[in-house]
């Protein structure tokens, strides 16, 4: 996956001086940013996949990439329907009050008002926010609006969720039934995606970790294994040891089974 992104540096190679405005910005052109290399998985029913990495490694873009957000520029993914995204920018309005929000909320995920009407409580109940929903969201903390988002976005029957990022926010308690929330989507027979820095919620709530390191999936596996190598990794480069971590970061690729993707046409889903 390649973003194109403009650029007024300087052009060095270009041995005529711009002038004026162009001199003063630049020439500009585009370079290639170059954010997912050739990754391949397959995901199954029921699983919650955490996704971890450091910063740049490309765990939104993967997410956005699942969600439809943006084409893949190579390659392609599969889903067996429509994945919902919930990330802790989805756009709530800060004036109205959290009643109002879930309200609009659920009807920008296209639901009936029956449907929310039929759900409203429980979604109060998931957000752990009833004494505040009638206050208007700008007077909320980012962590109660977290709560309150992700209360909404778990609300609609979906599939497949996405969830980038939102669960840092809260306090031990949400956290508890923000587990519970995600145990119940997997039991409905839909699968979870979940990028956290937060390795201990990574390893709380998900079945399965990636990691991710400059668009390569370095490790896919158990939880614990998989954030006990990073951990030795991040070790490493805060160390100033790149050598050793490079050495740790090369062996796990070469431990990595990279799975077998079935054509389109056979009617199973698999993704590229
Ligand atoms: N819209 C964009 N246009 C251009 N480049 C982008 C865009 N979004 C991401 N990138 C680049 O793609 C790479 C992967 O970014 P991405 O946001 O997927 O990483 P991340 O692992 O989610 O990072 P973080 O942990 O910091 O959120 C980075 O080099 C980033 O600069």
């Amino acid at each position: 996956m390649t973003y194109q992104v403009p650029t007024t540096a300087q052009d060095s190679a270009s041995p005529r001086k711009p002038r004026g405005l162009r001199r003063l910005l630049g020439r500009q052109r585009n370079v290639s940013v170059i954010a997912l290399k050739d990754i391949s998985l397959v995901v199954n029913r029921g699983e919650s996949v955490g996704i971890i990495g450091r910063n740049g490694s490309g765990k939104s873009t993967l997410m956005k990439l699942i969600n439809g957000r943006v084409p893949p520029t190579a390659g392609a993914v599969y889903a067996s329907s429509r994945p919902t995204l919930l990330g802790v920018s989805a756009a709530l309005v800060p004036d109205l009050s959290g009643h109002e929000n879930i309200v609009l909320g659920c009807l920008a995920m296209g639901m009936t008002r029956a449907e929310i009407d039929r759900k409203y409580e429980d979604i109060v109940s998931v957000s752990g926010l009833a004494e505040s929903i009638g206050l208007p969201m700008r007077t909320y903390s980012s962590g109660m609006a977290a709560r309150l988002q992700f209360a909404i976005a778990t609300a609609v029957d979906t599939e497949i969720l996405l969830i980038d990022e939102a669960l840092n926010t809260g306090d031990d308690q949400f956290k508890d039934r923000t587990k519970a929330k995600m145990d119940e989507l997997r039991e409905k027979a839909g699968c979870v995606f979940l990028v956290s820095h937060s390795l201990d919620t990574i390893r709380e709530m998900c079945s399965r970790v990636l990691w991710l390191d400059d668009g390569e999936i370095i490790m896919d596996g158990d939880p614990v294994e998989v954030i006990k190598w990073y951990r030795t990794f991040t070790k490493y480069l805060s160390a100033g040891d790149r050598v050793l971590a490079l050495k740790t970061r090369r062996r796990m690729i070469n431990n990595l089974k990279v799975p077998a993707v079935l054509a389109r046409e056979s009617g199973r889903r698999s993704s590229a």
